[in-house]
């Protein structure tokens, strides 16, 4: 969430997070690396637009109008460079100046070679382990910040995957309202909204830079997972990927997969929402996973059908009031899987996305844990790919992208929490290889026809056939007239010619050779 630099009691009372690019003078002498033109410090712009009823409990949350509780100073930073320093680049963009377009490619998983397998693999494994190098977490609320002596900043280091877990747990973490009180759950800063997609989308992106920078390779690109099979099985759990089933535990991985040795992070739940404290670094358990294993609810057994991909890219309109998760006609509620394919709201339907996790049926369908299971990130740029196919095919139209009364966080211009530095919802409304230097390498499933449809190409093929078959009797009908009409003569002639002399026994001059 914050750059170590400003997790210090100086710059939370100041209220600045403006750290150096490279400090020529000492610290604080090129804040946002403005000696060189990178960017300056300024001023945060939070969203106070009015947010919609869900949320009832106005100034008890410290991601009301992101970062403000923390601070309200930040880097802005100019042309392409970016970064909570203007220390990096714009996604898209690389090279010392930020001036080299790049487009990272994110492929099928299951396209990949056996090495390419390999390589996806050990990344994640590393990013699970290495501490990241700029960010760290707070692990208590912003009246607690500052420790039990008033002077200790409460901040963890955590490992770059790991701080992917943390910044959703972080987004979907219920209002603690006080010892004794139960927390409130009616909130949800990347869920049940139109952030949803920009939200994951930008969550997705950090954790792609993340992983270049780890790996030193700016190309490096994250596939997806295109989980709409309608199989009833997980193609992508096998050692090879995401690590098939343990064959001790239907609800464990697999020991030949390293996943298998991944420990959660967030899984106390109960323990935040009593004590008021936040989920920190510490794992505990291993991932569960048990693909189409959830007995009690049939529905959740199947993945989504091509063709429910093919249906929800129909729904024109990207979101409809109240903007919720029972908005119906809604493109975002659709692949988001509130409503059915087709985009009619139905409160017993799970579809797409939910519909994705659900099937995982573990650690991958509780929402506060998710991503605590890799496959979450293949489900998730999956679910991208199919957002910015929407936006290519409906030209990003933003028309419908509210700026006031989403719930909380969903806001067009709300600042997404708890990302560092301040990014709105609203600039990731944009196409990908266009302005975010990424594309997908995918073919899309196309539509299968409706009823309506497919009884007029009924009839007008009935209509053609007949056509046809009358105009060939027509024809055939003034061939044979024509045929009869031009041999009549010649052959009433010859036939009583023959009948005159023949007899049965061929003449010499009829004589057969
Ligand atoms: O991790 C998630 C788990 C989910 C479960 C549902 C549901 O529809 O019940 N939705 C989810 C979203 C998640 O992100």
């Amino acid at each position: 969430q914050f750059p170590r630099q400003c997790a210090t009691v100086e710059s939370l009372r100041s209220g600045m997070c403006c750290p150096d690019y490279i400090p020529v003078f000492g610290p604080g002498t090129d804040r946002c690396g403005v000696s060189t033109g990178r960017g300056r410090c300024v001023q945060v712009t939070v969203d106070s637009r009015p947010h919609g009823p869900q949320y009832i409990h106005d100034g008890r949350d410290d991601r009301e109008q992101w970062p403000i509780r923390f601070f309200n100073q930040t880097c802005q930073c100019n042309g392409n460079f970016s970064g909570y320093n203007c220390g990096s680049c714009r996604p898209g963009w690389t090279g010392p100046t930020c001036s080299q377009q790049i487009n990272i490619v994110r492929r099928n998983l299951l396209d990949l070679s056996a090495e390419e397998r390999r390589r996806f693999v050990n990344a994640l494994h590393q990013a699970k382990v290495a501490i990241h190098p700029d960010i760290v977490i707070a692990t208590r609320r912003r009246e607690e910040i500052f420790g039990p002596d008033g002077n200790t900043p409460q901040f963890e280091n955590i490992s770059i995957y790991n701080y992917f877990v943390w910044s959703h747990y972080y987004s979907v973490r219920k209002t603690f309202l006080g010892s004794g009180q139960q927390s409130f759950g009616g909130v949800d800063f990347s869920h049940e909204g139109p952030a949803f997609v920009t939200w994951h989308r930008y969550h997705l992106l950090q954790l792609e830079r993340d992983m270049q920078n780890m790996l030193q390779d700016p190309t490096f690109g994250l596939p997806y997972w295109n989980f709409a099979t309608g199989q009833n099985t997980c193609d992508i759990c096998s050692d090879d990927l995401m690590g098939a089933r343990s064959n001790f535990d239907v609800s464990l991985i697999s020991q030949n997969s390293i996943f298998s040795q991944w420990r959660v992070i967030c899984e106390n739940v109960e323990d935040y929402e009593t004590l008021g404290t936040i989920c920190n670094s510490t794992e505990s358990g291993p991932i569960r996973r048990n693909p189409a294993g959830n007995v009690a609810r049939p529905m959740v057994q199947r993945l989504p059908e091509p063709e429910d991909v093919a249906q929800c890219l129909e729904v024109g309109v990207f979101d409809t009031p109240p903007f919720y998760s029972n908005s119906t006609d809604s493109f975002r509620n659709t692949v988001e899987g509130y409503s059915d394919p087709s985009g009619k709201y139905d409160p017993a339907v799970r579809s797409l996305h939910n519909l994705a996790h659900l099937f995982l049926n573990g650690t991958g369908g509780q929402t506060h844990l998710s991503p605590n299971d890799p496959i979450f990130v293949l489900l998730h740029t999956f679910t991208d790919a199919v957002f910015d196919e929407w936006l290519r095919r409906y030209s990003a139209d933003i028309s419908t992208y509210p700026l006031e009364n989403a719930p909380i966080g969903h806001n067009r211009q709300y600042n997404m929490v708890p990302f560092w530095p301040p990014v709105t919802n609203n600039e990731m409304f944009v196409t990908a290889p266009e302005n975010l230097g990424y594309s997908y390498e995918v073919e899309w499933p196309g539509r299968a026809l409706r009823v309506t449809e497919m009884i007029t190409i009924a009839i007008v093929t009935a209509l053609v056939l007949v056509a046809i078959i009358f105009a060939a009797a027509a024809c055939i009908i003034r061939v044979k007239k024509n045929k009869d009409e031009l041999h009549q003569p010649l052959l009433t002639d010859q036939y009583q010619h023959y009948s005159d002399d023949y007899d049965g026994i061929p003449t010499p001059s009829q004589s057969v050779v």
